[in-house]
């Protein structure tokens, strides 16, 4: 794989920048996605019926924030691009500096479910920026490349972190990216299936952002956001189907 490891700024704005090395240059910041603003999602439970305020006007039933996390390069960011714009974001790898977040209503079931996104910087050493955001999010989509084992070894790193500083009763999916690369793939599918049963995973699932194939992001995020449904209790919730290609645990909704 040939990434470069260079850390720049891919926009993601953040509270958190100050706290970043000088080092890191400039970062130039996205327009939309300096903070969350009104629109956000507030702390603890989520919002029920009430419309955005933010861009786009769009109305939703409930809101939940979703927070993508895993080691660098694993395709974070390229799934929050696919998630609003559809498009996947190909080229130069730019590691990203601090984090950034998108909003998208998803019709899950009937319930207009508004996802608030928040892509995180995958390296170390902006690990603690991203700790003060666990405690808001109602979801984590853990991502790990299946074109790289450490990525994979580190979930369970990931996992103590989550243990610490997540809330307990969040939801937390699992995701193997890039099996598009099948020559370089070195993490096998029932790996993947295991640990998410193990592991405080709820649900699993792998494919490739670059080919857009398992509907990834859009199947996934449904799939989340049902579960986070079930689990806050949402009004007017009915259960989705489920997916052939999902691994639950410990059950489908
Ligand atoms: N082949 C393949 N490459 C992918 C896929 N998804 C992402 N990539 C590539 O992987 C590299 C890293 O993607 P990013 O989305 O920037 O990774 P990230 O997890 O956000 O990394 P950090 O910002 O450092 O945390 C980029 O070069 C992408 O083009 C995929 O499904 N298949």
């Amino acid at each position: 794989m040939s990434r470069k490891k260079t850390p720049k700024c891919k926009g993601g704005s953040v509270p958190a920048a100050s706290a970043l090395p000088a080092a890191n240059g400039p970062r130039p910041v996205r327009p939309g996605t300096a903070h969350p603003g009104p629109e956000a999602p507030p702390n603890g439970p989520p919002q029920f019926g009430r419309p955005s305020l933010g861009g786009g006007g769009d109305f939703y039933d409930v809101a939940f924030k979703v927070m993508l996390v895993g080691d660098s390069g694993v395709g974070k960011t390229c799934l929050l691009v696919r998630f609003k714009d559809g498009a996947f974001l190909a080229g130069t790898f730019i590691s990203t500096v601090g984090i950034d977040f998108r909003n998208k209503v998803l019709d899950v079931d009937g319930v207009k479910v508004k996802l608030q996104i928040w892509d995180t910087a995958g390296q170390e050493r902006f690990r603690s920026v991203t700790h003060a955001y666990y405690r808001d999010a109602h979801a984590l989509l853990l991502l790990y490349d299946v074109t790289n084992k450490a990525s994979f070894d580190n979930i369970q790193a990931w996992l103590t972190e989550i243990q610490e500083y997540a809330q307990h009763n969040v939801v937390l999916m699992l995701l193997g990216n890039k099996v598009d690369s099948a020559h370089e793939r070195v993490v096998k599918r029932e790996d993947g299936e295991k640990l998410a049963k193990v592991s405080q995973g709820r649900v699993g699932n792998e494919g490739t952002l670059k080919l857009g194939s398992l509907g990834c992001p859009h199947q996934a995020t449904t799939q989340l956001a049902a579960v986070v449904c079930r689990n806050m209790g949402c009004p007017s919730w009915r259960p989705v189907p489920s997916q052939a290609s999902m691994w639950t645990w410990p059950s489908q909704p």
